[in-house]
């Protein structure tokens, strides 16, 4: 039984009219993410969001003969709302209001996965409800158990104030640990000196598509806003025997709202801590140009912009003009397409080539762990053996900061 939505929406002169269907578009897909039918949409042009109603009041009794009409159980505002608004919009229009925070947050908290992953979300529902009380507590906790009421898991959203406070404080240490503990799962996969993929872009985009046909791994995949939200890694090995993890993250979204933005650093972090990223991009997208922005915007704030990058345009297959990249490096590939992976995989090869420096050792017969470290961590690309030397003669590409590459010479 999926819930019956209606969107209301304020568009603002400063907002172009492109942007604004846009982010009308991306509410209901995320809307439909939920698991919501959206059976109608008000929209106003105001100079400014009306401080008490959001919208203008005329329009609220629109809004509530539309709700009964058309058995609405859900109003959705597209941008966030104060508490006051919040409280007169549910006043006015006689059904439950959220806002596009809310619906988001809700997302999230289905999709949480790990123990850090739905600490945080649940964090950040209780930090948005909690200013959001009414002190009679009374139109919170009639909520049943619709959009915007789910925590992380099976439990639901706690509306009492003093719950609230206490459930945070309890939340907070717990994640201490847990981030603690990440934190010292790192460090060591880092002394093992394993290189690093993250696959990020704008949600959608076919991200988990794509890891999954690369890791041959079955993460999930739905056509769906947000069908990731923490990050899967994986070991895949590319055509020379070079070994190295990627990582699948959540996507990203326009105007994420700071706290989510707070809610999401553990997987933002771990796109920091990458030594090469796939910005998968759905070239088939009328807002192709905006959501590449987004993302590039994002990875610059997170001081992830000076991460080597290759540009994946994906779902080539729906193309039907011819494209032009924005962005070099680049591949123009659909992820459902076996040959297209073989050439991504052969196309990060060279990318990373150009990357690193390249490099000749000579290997006793007996070196052949060496050779062997060389095959799982460079990219080999010749190896023979010289006879008259009685050695292999390697020849391949190193990373710059690879604790072999001051070795090098010594072999
Ligand atoms: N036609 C076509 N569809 C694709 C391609 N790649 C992915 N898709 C579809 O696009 C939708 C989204 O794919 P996902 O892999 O879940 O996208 P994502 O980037 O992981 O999305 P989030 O995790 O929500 O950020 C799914 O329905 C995929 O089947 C492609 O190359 N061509
Ligand atoms: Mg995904």
């Amino acid at each position: 039984m999926s819930e019956r939505i209606l969107i209301a929406a304020v568009k603002k002169p400063e907002q172009s009219d492109e942007r604004f269907q846009s982010s009308l578009d991306e509410l209901i897909s995320l809307c439909k993410t939920a698991g919501g039918s959206v059976e109608k949409v008000i929209t106003q042009n105001r100079q400014k969001i009306h401080p008490a109603y959001y919208i203008g009041e005329g329009k609220t009794d629109e809004i509530r003969e539309a709700a009964e009409q058309l058995n609405i159980d859900l109003v959705i505002s597209n941008n966030e709302l104060s508490a006051g608004q919040l409280g007169n919009l549910n006043d006015r229009v006689g059904v439950q209001v959220i806002d596009r925070s809310q619906l988001i947050l809700d997302i999230f908290a289905r999709r949480a996965r790990t123990k850090e992953g739905k600490l945080q979300v649940e964090l950040a529902q209780l930090e948005y409800t909690l200013p959001r009380l009414r002190g009679k507590g009374e139109e919170m906790s009639r909520l049943g158990a619709g959009i915007g009421t789910r925590g992380p898991g099976e439990t639901k959203l706690e509306t009492d104030q003093r719950h609230i406070r206490s459930r945070i404080d309890d939340i907070k240490r717990q994640l201490k640990l847990v981030v603690r503990q990440r934190e010292q799962y790192r460090k060591r996969r880092k002394t093992n000196d394993v290189f690093q993929i993250a696959i990020v872009g704008y949600t959608n985009a076919g991200k988990s598509t794509l890891f999954n046909r690369l890791t041959q791994s079955n993460a999930m995949v739905e056509n769906q806003l947000f069908a990731t939200l923490d990050p899967l890694t994986r070991q895949i090995q590319l055509p020379s025997g070079f070994q190295t993890l990627i990582t699948d993250t959540v996507g990203f979204i326009q105007d994420l709202p700071t706290s989510l933005v707070a809610a999401f650093r553990s997987t933002l972090e771990e796109v920091n801590e990458a030594d090469f990223i796939l910005h998968v991009v759905d070239a088939s997208s009328p807002d192709l140009v905006q959501q590449q922005q987004t993302v590039n915007n994002l990875l610059h704030e997170l001081g992830a912009d000076t991460i080597p990058m290759l540009m994946v345009y994906n779902k080539s297959d729906q193309l039907n003009t011819d494209f032009i990249p924005m962005q070099h490096p680049y591949i123009v590939i659909s992820a459902l397409d076996t040959t297209d992976i073989r050439h991504l995989l052969a196309k990060l090869e060279e990318t990373l080539k150009n990357e690193w420096d390249s490099y000749t050792v000579h290997l006793r017969p007996d070196q052949g762990k060496l050779l062997h470290r060389l095959e799982q961590e460079t990219i080999v690309t010749k190896r023979f053996f010289q006879e008259d030397e009685n050695a292999y003669i390697i020849d391949g590409y190193i990373r710059q900061n690879h604790p072999m590459k001051s070795l090098m010479k010594e072999y």
